[in-house]
């Protein structure tokens, strides 16, 4: 049997046809009897053109704000031939001059065909090609949308998996999570001056050769992959202090994490890009080479300010990618008198609004995420004269443990389009397992804000009316929830003590008092008391109200007691935001002078005080003695410095530690 060009069949050894052959016709005459399919007639002839009916064309096409056509200064065609160019002059290796070939669309589909191809050179004389890097194309796969996303990340991506709820699951590789110590940021005369260096600053140097060296590395490595993933969008929903990023990467997981993470540009906004504010490439798997000059392991962070650009090297973890520009808004929006910070943020139905500080794992997160309040965002926040913006334009939950009970509206995130990292499932039903460490503790679930059915759409409020500052205290000996002065709230935003309950930084495993500046010094640019300055006047203007409150242990240290219920911590967090915990009864503890209340509904008194659910006293005692020690001990690196310029609160802050 075989097929005619026609489409008909022929088989062997029949009386009717003129060679001899039987024929068989696919296409059944309109008057036979034998009606089987009663539906209206296909429209395709071939399989092929069958195909070709299934998908619409979706170039984003619409004239911008409804202007018509002609007062439109460039053509699609023209705007389309820029956006390539702009990509190809990101992509372009340094040192051979000239750009990548670079073309749209996925090289295994058949309509990739290169038809838009720009070759951007530096200069014009005719060369011949020195490189074999500029022989082939570069496929560039633009924006793609969850959807196209998915099917890459499973077509291509070993570990990549759609689970029950329809979130795809991946894997980051080696890493899972952050590596800090492999952080560098370019040393010039601009940022000498600027940025917080050594002892306690998170940025490391490295000279600009190096980081060229390393850009030339990603990129190179980047042009010589079948495919790219390019993602333009923006941080910041303060339409004042919006920065456009472009990131470059190599794998659809870390443009799917960014498309959730980054504010998604509409059809008009991409249109109209232009160039990016900043770049990232991210070679990801790839690893530096440790031959070069400041490399100490084979994963490499880079950060050039004065060409806002980062490289990744040798890790796939994606939140490097989220926290790296996270560092460079750290630095940018200061420099506006905007301060940048590492917190949650919601609002109340009557406009009242939170902020919630916090190291990794304190509850941000967790706490912003209210079913009655509506949410500005978890993680990353700037203050300015007009309000809070949120940063992302998604949320990044932990999700070791997550029950639906207990986080009902995370647990209803993760479905499709988010991406859930590090977890594991079940190899039939898909039904993934979330208190399985097997692969890491820092499990994630990265979602657009929107698949939180309160998130306030855009992202911003207006100024705070409490400041909440959360740490996990495995000590046990913090309060579940303290009231503090202007004084207070500087000097524990200045400390940013935590315990670290899992592994969200490389290596730690155990539980550990943490000190981290600003609640964040892995992220900041500037001296901590830079931020510090700034929210103290910001407070201090807007009236807002200092709180601390322990998310972590009680009745005893990590290891003999437990840590506080969720359901208690929301009870003292409604509390704060009602404006009831303001006006209740208060006394003073001892060491750390803290404020607490004596009731707050919902939430057993006997452990308001911490001592008192302490069964050893002197233990008790020993503890917070010892954890106090920790805090002066900490604090001494910040006595030599002004906050601000008021000497008098300065004087108040250097008080409001433990006094033992
Ligand atoms: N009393 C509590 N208050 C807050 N969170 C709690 C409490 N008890 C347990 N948890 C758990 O602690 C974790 C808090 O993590 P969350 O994602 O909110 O941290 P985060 O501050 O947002 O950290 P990161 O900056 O790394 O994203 C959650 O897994 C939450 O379920
Ligand atoms: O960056 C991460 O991996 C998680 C995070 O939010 C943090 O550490 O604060
Ligand atoms: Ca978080
Ligand atoms: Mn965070």
């Amino acid at each position: 049997m075989a097929a005619n060009g026609d489409g008909r069949v022929s088989m062997g050894n029949g009386a009717t046809g003129r060679n001899g052959l039987a024929k068989i016709q696919t296409q059944k005459k309109e008057d036979e009897v034998c009606h089987d399919d009663s539906t209206t007639p296909m429209k395709a002839q071939t399989i092929d053109e069958l195909h070709s009916l299934q998908k619409k064309k979706s170039a984003p096409t619409t004239p911008i704000n409804g202007i018509p056509a002609p007062f439109a200064t460039v053509s699609d065609e023209e705007r389309s031939k820029q956006q390539l160019q702009s990509i190809s002059a990101s992509l372009a290796s340094l040192t051979r001059e000239t750009g990548p070939k670079v073309v749209r669309g996925d090289p295994a589909s058949k309509s990739a065909t290169p038809r838009v191809v720009s070759h951007h050179h530096h200069h014009v004389s005719p060369t011949i090609s020195v490189s074999d890097s500029s022989l082939k194309f570069t496929h560039v796969l633009y924006n793609l949308s969850p959807a196209e996303l998915y099917e890459q990340a499973i077509h291509y991506e070993k570990g990549s998996f759609i689970t029950s709820s329809g979130a795809m699951a991946t894997l980051s590789g080696a890493k899972t999570g952050r590596s800090p110590k492999d952080k560098r940021v370019v040393r010039d005369e601009t940022t000498e001056h600027d940025l917080w260096w050594g002892k306690g600053s998170p940025n490391i140097e490295m000279d600009e050769h190096t980081f060229m060296v390393n850009r030339e590395r990603a990129v190179d490595y980047l042009n010589s992959l079948d495919k790219v993933f390019v993602n333009d969008q923006f941080l910041n929903w303060d339409p004042q202090n919006r920065i456009k990023v472009r990131i470059v990467s190599a794998r659809a997981y870390h443009s799917l994490f960014m498309h959730n993470m980054c504010i998604r540009p509409t059809p008009e906004e991409l249109e109209n890009f232009g160039s990016p504010d900043f770049t990232i490439y991210n070679a990801g798997q790839f690893p530096c080479n440790r031959y070069t000059h400041y490399m100490t392991s084979s994963t490499s962070i880079d950060l050039n300010l004065a060409r806002r650009e980062m490289v990744i090297l040798g890790t796939q973890y994606a939140g490097e990618m989220k926290k790296g520009l996270f560092s460079v808004m750290h630095y940018l929006m200061p420099k506006r008198q905007i301060l940048s910070l590492h917190s949650g943020c919601n609002m109340g139905k009557d406009g009242d609004v939170a902020l919630f500080f916090g190291l990794s794992g304190t509850g941000k997160t967790t706490l912003s995420t209210d079913h009655n309040r509506y949410l500005i965002g978890d993680d990353e926040h700037c203050w300015s004269d007009t309000g809070v913006s949120n940063i992302e334009g998604g949320c990044y939950a932990k999700c070791i443990d997550l029950s639906r009970e207990k986080e009902p509206d995370i647990w209803n995130a993760i479905k499709f389009g988010t991406v859930l990292e590090n977890v594991v499932f079940d190899e039939h039903t898909r039904e993934v397992d979330y208190s399985d460490k097997s692969v890491t503790e820092n499990t994630r679930a990265a979602y657009p804000i929107e698949y939180i059915p309160n998130a306030k759409i855009p992202c911003v409020a207006s100024h705070p009316k409490n400041v909440i500052l959360l740490a996990c205290d495995a000590f046990g000996v913090l309060p579940p929830v303290s009231k503090l002065t202007l004084a207070q709230t500087m000097y524990h935003f200045i400390s940013g003590y935590t315990a670290l309950v899992a592994g969200t930084e490389e290596g730690i495993k155990e539980p550990q008092a943490t000190f981290s500046a600003c609640f964040g010094a892995a992220f900041i640019m500037l001296h901590p008391t830079k931020y510090a300055a700034m929210l103290a006047a910001k407070m201090q203007k807007h009236g807002a109200t200092g709180w601390l409150v322990n998310t972590g242990w009680s009745g005893g240290r990590y290891g003999s007691g437990s840590r506080i219920k969720l359901a208690y911590t929301r009870k003292i967090i409604d509390a704060i935001h009602s404006g009831s915990l303001l006006k209740a009864e208060y006394k003073r503890t001892e060491v750390f002078g803290l404020e607490i209340p004596t009731e707050i509904e919902g939430v057993p008194s006997e452990i308001l005080e911490p001592m008192n659910t302490w069964s050893d006293k002197k233990a008790y005692k020993e503890s917070l003695l010892k954890l106090g020690g920790l805090f002066k001990n900490n604090f001494q690196g910040f006595v030599a410095h002004k906050i601000g310029k008021d000497d008098k609160l300065t004087d108040e802050i250097l008080a409001a530690g433990p006094v033992f």
